[in-house]
């Protein structure tokens, strides 16, 4: 005799139900009622949108690229949806809009002349705490400008300029090579010779793992680090699904990688906090003993280090692999680019004389123009504003942006562009850099504020090590079929590594 108490509690249940998605209903329709006024009232028109099976979450999209990144062709895919879709179009992800652009005008307005309504902090904190905590790569605001003053002299014209110790790690990396130029992957070289550098850099101690005996703590951390930033990676591609990322090994590993950093954190601090610490520390810039003279609190330190050290450790390996996979397939490449460097004698390879060579800096413009290390970068709107063009029939209108709506911008997108880059735009060639300006429509290391501020050191350190490869090397061959394809982290690099065989010109050389 209990049905009716069941029956009346289903009932009521039943209508607050109803209640709930009337009143949904009636908040998504006011919502876009609103939408719509101010769209017309700023002038915008609608971006194309992308045609999804399912209109609520978006999941076919969603599916579509996991399955695409799964298979080595997130690149090739988005570039197939530009040429379908337009240089700007929206699509729903699960359940918010974003706006997927590779045009140069929307990008330059995001990162740049309309910056204060754009950020990252909304996108970010949720995915990347447990590792970084808050730091330069994921707040916004006054706490970002903070974190940009602490590490801005870091990458001055005058420690870029300092090649002397990356020279020593490439002489660790060539050390590395057979004698008889047998087969040999550099990728996971370059991967090193960066990692030992960039830790000199900010730690003030390089992690030499490039040298024969180095410590296996140290192979402990890298792994570690790897899988840091591979968790990192599924995280970003999860979004608001990110709850489902459960993984012990990842958490496990941010407590190796913390726990490595700390150790340096502790020596920084108390380095500052001695009084003979300016006479130690003054012969070259160390980001960390810097900022232990401004901030001893170790937590807010980590994080700091961490959002240098990520991309410090990845990208210019990666940038360098990609490089020489071309240069690998492309023996009238490289004998263009070691005429030139030869072409110098034996002068130091200073910064001054790098930048002077011409079609060596064109190889590396190329490098990141075809095959990208960084392919997209995301935004929030903080605030309404609007993107200037992509909207209506001809693509020539603003489009409304609603605050909390996603803009995508991809630097592949626009690096592939043929009405910029013209019908050979695929193509790897470095003349065409030859009296070339660029701005805007080249942006690897995107623009504005938040501009990559490593962008000069990366350049120098990557023209640093092909002319040195340059000055060692007759020749480098490609011991690999495979063509170029992706492998995705955080960013891209070859999914094959880069086996190349190679004949000594003369080993030295700096
Ligand atoms: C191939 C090499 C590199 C590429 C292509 C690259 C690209 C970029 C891009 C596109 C951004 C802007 C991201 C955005 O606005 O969403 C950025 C930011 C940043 N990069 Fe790099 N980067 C490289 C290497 C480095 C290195 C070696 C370091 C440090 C040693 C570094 C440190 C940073 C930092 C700290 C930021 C954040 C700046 C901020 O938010 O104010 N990058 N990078």
């Amino acid at each position: 005799m209990k049905l009716p108490f069941y029956g009346f509690e289903f009932g009521l249940t039943l209508r607050l139900l109803s209640a709930v998605v009337l009143l949904y209903i009636c908040v998504r329709g006011a919502r876009y009622c609103l939408y719509v006024r101010s769209r017309k009232r700023r002038g915008c028109e609608e971006p194309p949108k992308y045609p999804h099976r399912d209109p609520f979450l978006g999941l076919d999209y969603w599916f579509e690229q996991r399955q695409a990144a799964q298979e080595s062709r997130w690149l090739p895919t988005s570039k197939a949806l530009f040429a379908r879709h337009g240089k700007t179009y929206e699509i729903n992800n699960l359940g918010q809009r974003m706006i997927h652009t590779m045009d140069a005008q929307n990008i330059q307005s995001v990162w740049a002349t309309d910056f204060k309504n754009w950020g990252l902090q909304p996108l970010r904190e949720g995915i990347a705490e447990p590792f970084f905590g808050h730091g330069l790569n994921t707040t916004d605001g006054e706490l970002w400008k903070h974190s940009r003053a602490l590490v801005r002299p870091t990458f001055k014209r005058t420690e870029i300029a300092n090649l002397e110790f990356l020279g020593r790690h490439v002489d660790h990396l060539l050390q590395q090579l057979p004698d008889d130029g047998a087969m040999v992957d550099l990728q996971p070289l370059f991967s090193r010779l960066i990692l030992d550098a960039s830790t000199e850099f900010l730690f003030g101690e390089s992690m030499d793992s490039l040298l024969p005996d180095s410590p296996q703590d140290c192979l402990d951390f890298i792994r570690a680090f790897d899988y840091c930033l591979y968790g990192l990676g599924r995280r970003v591609r999860l979004g608001q699904l990110r709850f489902l990322h459960r993984d012990r090994k990842w958490l496990e590993s941010i407590r190796i990688v913390h726990n490595r950093v700390d150790q340096y954190i502790d020596k920084a601090v108390e380095l500052a906090q001695d009084p003979r610490s300016v006479e130690k520390t003054s012969d070259r810039y160390v980001l960390i003993n810097q900022m232990a003279k401004q901030s001893q609190d170790k937590k807010a330190l980590r994080s700091e280090i961490l959002a240098v050290f990520m991309p410090g450790r990845d990208s210019t390996g990666h940038a360098l692999s990609n490089v020489f996979h071309v240069l690998a397939r492309r023996p009238d490449i490289y004998q263009t680019l070691r005429q030139e460097v030869l072409g110098c004698g034996d002068a130091e390879l200073s910064f001054e004389l790098l930048k002077s060579m011409k079609y060596l800096q064109g190889i590396l413009y190329e490098g990141h123009r075809t095959l990208p290390t960084t392919a997209q970068s995301y935004r929030m709107a903080l605030n309404d504003t609007q993107l200037p063009v992509g909207g209506g029939k001809d693509g020539n209108s603003p489009i409304y942006i609603r605050k909390g709506d996603t803009v995508m911008a991809s630097m592949w997108g626009l690096h592939q562009d043929q009405e910029i880059w013209g019908e050979d735009a695929a193509e790897f060639r470095p003349e065409r850099w030859e009296g070339l300006k660029a701005i805007w429509t080249f942006v690897p290391f995107l623009g504005g504020p938040r501009t990559c501020p490593a962008q000069q050191m990366v350049l120098t350190q990557e023209a640093y090590v092909l002319a040195r490869f340059a000055r060692a090397f007759e020749r480098i061959e490609s011991a690999d079929p495979n063509p170029w394809t992706e492998a995705r982290r955080i960013g891209f690099q070859s999914k094959y590594g880069v086996k190349v065989e190679y004949a000594f010109g003369s080993k030295i050389g700096n």
